[in-house]
């Protein structure tokens, strides 16, 4: 099936998801569950994309492994099982589903509050061993209880949201989300150690990341209050175990309650000889309606990108809206072109690309337009494959600083974009239109006005404003058989330099384009195919 777009399954989803990809005729889905790392990479190299749940391990060397791969879709939140770097240098679009499975696990975190606070799990136990024991087992209420929420994303505001209508006074603690919005969830903001001080519930909702890696440590478990509760529906490497046991069996924490552990499945884990303990093997995001919900969403967003190059929520790309990439369709074409002959025209390291739009576009989202000039900037000067996903960050490795801005006013033209190129002693700008809406047109080299329409073949030279050079130019053409299309010719009229830019039916040999730099007369000669 060599033009059939291959996605390998590699978790366990929901079978409404793998039913929407059969719908689509140029997709053909396998699923291998179970795989470890090496197995990943012996499968990977035929696969477009790949679908994970949290268990299989998207590694670089899976990621460098995958030649044909050009998305990962995580059925859930946590990406943390996914070399996002290494997806991103190698071009590679990462999906995930924010909200898909947010309510189930605020859901199980309220669930585990109140285990612990009722002994649920411990009583249930009890009453099976034939024991009668209510005095046992006196709870404690949740209303007007502290609970202290750590991350206050999604599944944190949810949790703040359920613990509000339960009459808990709700703290939170987020170093990247304002006051303001904790407030209009009913929370109210502190620092970490305040929060840990003042809760008799705290509760964990953020990434797990370098940062974040054992954010729950011996000290920030000491500086909690005595006798609080601790509930991790995150990831397990937030909170450093060890110190967790610890502080559980001195009785300074009460009670913990772990969906998440360090490793899965937490085989041998001293948490499980622990009483006050309540332990679930990674439910968080274990519903009906969350798994469906997750997995549709999933195969949806790898099968549209697969099918129409849509990134409306991709983790490694900027957030833009399908209406916003679809009406600025156009104008990344044109600025594709322009960032491709702007590189073709310089010949040297370039330090920094700004992007201008003016006019009516100035209106749009830039950065799927930006981003469409670096590619044509670098596209034909790195080996490697240059996209969407990795052309800032190739850029960076470059050397070359991005920049962009949006004017309303232009005159002339509904729409113009403006591509200007600086390298060492000498900077390039390239500018162009639509026509029609649609077709992309170069309107402007540096300060010439030039007519042409953004494709195929082309002579460019800079040369000595002086009669006959044209001529010339059209005899070496004519001698190698190749006609001419169109022709442009700049003056300046300040500087006795002239540009021109022949339309011609075939790219140039090198000998005849070394002829031509050799002329007297010229200054720069360029072979571009756009
Ligand atoms: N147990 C499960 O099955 C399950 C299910 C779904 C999600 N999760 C996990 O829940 C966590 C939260 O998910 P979400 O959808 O709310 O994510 P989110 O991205 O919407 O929110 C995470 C929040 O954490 C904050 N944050 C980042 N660094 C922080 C730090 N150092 N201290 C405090 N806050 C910090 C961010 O600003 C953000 O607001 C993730 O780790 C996810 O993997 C687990
Ligand atoms: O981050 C998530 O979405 C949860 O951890 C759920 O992961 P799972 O669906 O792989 O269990």
């Amino acid at each position: 099936m060599p033009d059939t777009l291959q996605v390998l399954i590699a978790d366990p989803i929901h079978e409404d998801g793998r039913k929407l990809l059969a719908t689509y005729p140029d997709i053909h889905v396998d699923i291998a569950t179970g795989l470890d790392e090496e197995g990943l990479i012996l499968k990977i190299p035929t696969y477009d994309a790949l679908i994970v749940r949290s268990k299989s391990r998207v590694t670089r060397s899976v990621i460098e492994a995958g030649r044909a791969l050009k998305a990962i879709g995580r059925a859930g939140i946590g990406v943390d099982n996914i070399d996002i770097s290494a997806a991103t240098e190698h071009g590679i679009v990462v999906f995930n589903t924010p909200d898909a499975n947010a309510t189930t696990t605020a859901e199980l975190t309220v669930a585990h509050m109140m285990s612990l606070s009722r002994h649920l799990p411990q009583a249930d136990r009890s009453v099976r061993s034939n024991e009668w024991q209510p005095t046992r087992f006196v709870g404690t209420e949740l209303a007007g209880k502290t609970v202290g929420i750590i991350g206050f994303g999604t599944i944190g505001r949810l949790v703040a949201e359920r613990c509000a209508a339960l009459k808990m006074k709700v703290l939170a603690y987020d170093p990247y989300v304002t006051p303001e919005i904790m407030c209009q969830y009913s929370a109210a903001q502190r620092n970490l150690d305040s929060l840990l001080a003042s809760s008799d519930y705290v509760t964990l909702h953020c990434p797990l990341t370098d940062k974040t890696h054992n954010l729950i440590d011996a000290t920030r478990l000491s500086a909690m209050k005595s006798g609080a509760r601790l509930i991790n529906c995150a990831r397990g490497g937030l909170v450093d175990e060890k110190a967790l046991l610890d502080a559980l069996r001195t009785g300074h924490i009460a009670g913990a309650a772990l969906d998440v552990f360090a490793k899965e499945p937490p085989l041998g884990s001293e948490f499980i000889a622990c009483d006050n303990v309540v332990l679930t093997p990674h439910l968080g995001a274990s519903t009906k309606e969350a798994q469906q919900a997750v997995s549709v969403q999933i195969a949806e967003d790898v099968a549209k990108f697969l099918t129409t190059g849509e990134a409306e929520s991709a983790v490694n790309l900027p957030r833009v809206s399908s209406e916003q990439f679809s009406q600025s369709r156009p104008y990344q074409t044109l600025a594709l072109a322009l960032g491709r002959l702007a590189g073709a025209l310089t010949e040297a390291p370039i330090s920094e690309l700004v992007v201008r739009l003016f006019g009516r576009i100035a209106d749009f989202d830039p950065r799927p337009i930006t981003v469409e000039a670096v590619i044509g900037l670098l596209e034909s000067r790195l080996a490697e494959r240059v996209n969407r996903v990795n052309a800032t960050h190739l850029a960076t490795a470059q050397g070359i600083e991005v920049r962009e801005s949006r004017s309303q006013h232009v005159r002339d033209y509904l729409s113009l974009i403006e591509i200007c190129v600086v390298a060492p002693n000498k900077s390039t700008t390239v500018a162009g239109t639509l026509l029609g809406g649609r077709q992309p047109h170069l309107v402007r080299i540096d300060s010439y006005h030039v007519e042409a329409p953004l494709g195929g073949h082309f002579l460019f030279t800079r040369h000595r404003d002086q009669p006959g050079v044209v001529g010339t130019l059209g005899g070496i053409l004519g001698r190698e058989k190749i006609n001419i299309s169109r022709m442009n010719v700049g003056v300046d009229g300040m500087v006795d330099t002239a540009i021109a830019l022949i339309g011609v039916s075939a790219p140039l040999p090198e000998n005849a384009i070394a002829e031509i730099r050799a002329l007297p007369v010229i200054f720069e000669v360029f072979g571009i195919s756009l």
